[in-house]
């Protein structure tokens, strides 16, 4: 008995050692190692606190920003929109301080490129173009890894889909997806485009005529992208697509609107009831998709073949596969959620953003309009190839994602060592690209940089006539680019071709001009416009 009494005790502290060891381990002396190699390349940085990181400051700045641009708001100041007696309306699209007041008061002190912590995990911040250049110029896409804090973080989310896949999966799934986004492909969903956006200006006209001129558009367009994303890539019908977009914006807004201590060593019990009510939510989305992609691999329907899964289910042509051995239904759950998520929400904040400088630049809605008579011939085209082809609408796009870019920073980690110049990124170490920082930098695109002049891409189609071809970044970079652009573009500009033919529209007084992160870039209080049918 007492020997086995103590044999149960040795086992009892030898496993209570090792699991404190790999504690220490991943939480201090491999964070401290990165970090120990990073200072030595001479990269500075704000103090970090065990185990906090930074994040205390960054909470203190960031209170401190917000309760400047509060009372800056009351004095109808820099961030605020401003109404003159005729009604014109004027706002600040000098945003990097608000939304990212931390870094953009740290760069004052450290540069464009440093280390920051967030609890335990070591970041290399990047606002350089040229530098990130040299440290990307020799890197594949597959071997870039994903920050392994955040996957973690965001896993209900996006799982294991392509955003997070790394290595050999990545590059399988982005080979079986990348064909579903081809011209052809694209085409077919252009149709489910118009009718979801015209049931949309159906209703705003209705509204209207009610005697209700005001709509917060940011809120509309959210909806109508997430039923055309439900439709276009999944074949859901409207109210399946309902309810999988109600739950994944309440698992963004349970992730991402609360005080977050990522990286911190077990955060998630702080707030557990938050951890648990994301999993909850996580796991009703899975099986919502996994039903919807059971009916889908054993449905008839031609038109369910064309969308977005039903080409994942189909036969590889070349191996004789059928999808479902290319992905598992697993990898599939977790394609759906991504696609879904990084389908609807960016594409939305990009046109809802654009509504919002069309409204205070009343000339480029005329402009635009003028084009779209041009180009399409007739009021109601919305036809496929003149759509893509309104180039003036394309120039406003890239302006738009500049200023107001829905995907406000790319994030990767390394996976190996990376030599830059004489520096060495060690393996492990994780990066943030702040794009709001590069989009909004006067020395790489000149004085006017915070005004709205869609022009600047008029000689310059790609890079609006930036000093640097990595300064502009909306997609991110490199191999692992946005998958979806394309799609974007084609929605961009079919829905916003039918929104200028029906309506002219300005802001609204009710509107608060305060931009956020959660997640996305986004409009804090919705985007209230006031309508006139045309
Ligand atoms: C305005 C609209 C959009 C913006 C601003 C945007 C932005 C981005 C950015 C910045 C990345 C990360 C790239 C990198 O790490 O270098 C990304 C990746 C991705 N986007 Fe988009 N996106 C948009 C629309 C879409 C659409 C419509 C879809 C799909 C229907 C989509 C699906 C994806 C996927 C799956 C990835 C991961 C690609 C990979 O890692 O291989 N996005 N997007």
């Amino acid at each position: 008995m007492g020997v086995l009494f103590q044999v149960l005790v040795f086992i009892f502290l030898g496993s209570f050692l090792h699991v404190i060891g790999r504690i220490l381990f991943s939480c201090w002396i491999s964070p401290s190692r990165t970090h120990l190699k990073l200072r030595k390349n001479g990269f500075g940085g704000p103090t970090p606190n065990f185990p906090l990181g930074n994040h205390k400051e960054i909470k203190r700045i960031s209170r401190k920003a917000a309760a400047s641009a509060s009372s800056s708001s009351n004095n109808n100041n820099i961030n605020a929109t401003t109404f003159s007696s005729s009604g014109f309306s004027k706002i600040s699209n000098d945003i990097h301080s608000s939304v990212f007041p931390y870094f953009s008061q740290w760069q004052k002190s450290h540069g464009k490129v440093f280390i920051y912590w967030l609890g335990t995990e070591p970041f290399l911040y990047i606002a350089d173009p040229d530098f990130l250049k040299e440290m990307s110029s020799g890197v594949m896409g597959k071997s870039w890894g994903k920050p392994r804090v955040f996957k973690h973080d965001r896993e209900p989310m996006f799982g294991n889909g392509l955003v997070m896949a790394e290595g050999d999966e990545w590059v399988h799934h982005r080979h079986v997806i990348t064909p579903a986004f081809s011209p052809a492909n694209l085409k077919a969903m252009s149709s489910l485009m118009v009718e979801s956006t015209t049931r949309m200006l159906d209703k705003w006209t209705a509204l209207i005529n009610s005697g209700n001129h005001e709509i917060d558009v940011e809120r509309e367009i959210t909806a109508t992208a997430g039923e055309i994303i439900a439709r276009a890539s999944f074949g859901m019908s409207y109210e399946n697509g309902s309810k999988v977009f109600e739950k994944l914006r309440a698992m963004q807004i349970t992730l991402f609107k609360s005080n977050r201590y990522v990286g911190v060593p077990f955060s998630k019990l702080i707030s557990p009831r938050k951890t648990m009510e994301a999993k909850k939510l996580g796991n009703e989305i899975d099986a919502l998709l996994s039903s919807i992609i059971k009916a889908h691999k054993s449905s008839n329907d031609a038109s369910s073949q064309k969308d977005l899964l039903g080409l994942l289910l189909q036969e590889d042509p070349v191996n004789g596969m059928s999808g479902t051995k290319m992905l598992t239904t697993r990898q599939l759950v977790d394609e759906c959620k991504t696609f879904f998520f990084g389908g609807h929400e960016t594409t939305a904040l990009a046109l809802s953003w654009t509504m919002l400088l069309l409204a205070t630049h009343p000339e480029w809605q005329n402009k635009l309009r003028e084009e779209i008579r041009e180009v399409t011939g007739d009021r109601e085209s919305t036809d496929f190839t003149k759509v893509a082809g309104l180039k003036k609408m394309g120039w406003v796009m890239n302006e738009v994602l500049r200023l107001y870019p829905p995907s406000p920073n790319v994030q990767r980690q390394a996976r190996e060592d990376i030599q830059v110049n004489e520096l060495l990124i060690p393996n492990g170490t994780n990066m943030w690209i702040d794009v709001v920082a590069m989009h909004h930098d006067p020395k790489l695109w000149g004085e006017d940089v915070n005004e709205f002049r869609p022009e600047r891409f008029r000689d310059d189609p790609l890079y609006g006539g930036c000093r640097h071809k990595m300064g502009f970044l909306p997609f991110g970079f490199g191999g692992r680019m946005c998958i979806g652009r394309n799609l974007m573009v084609m929605e961009y500009k079919t829905v916003l071709t039918l929104i200028l033919t029906r309506f002219s529209f300005s802001i609204s007084p009710a509107y608060n001009h305060s931009p956020a992160i959660m997640l996305s870039l986004r409009p804090a209080n919705g985007l209230q416009l006031i309508l006139q049918p045309l």
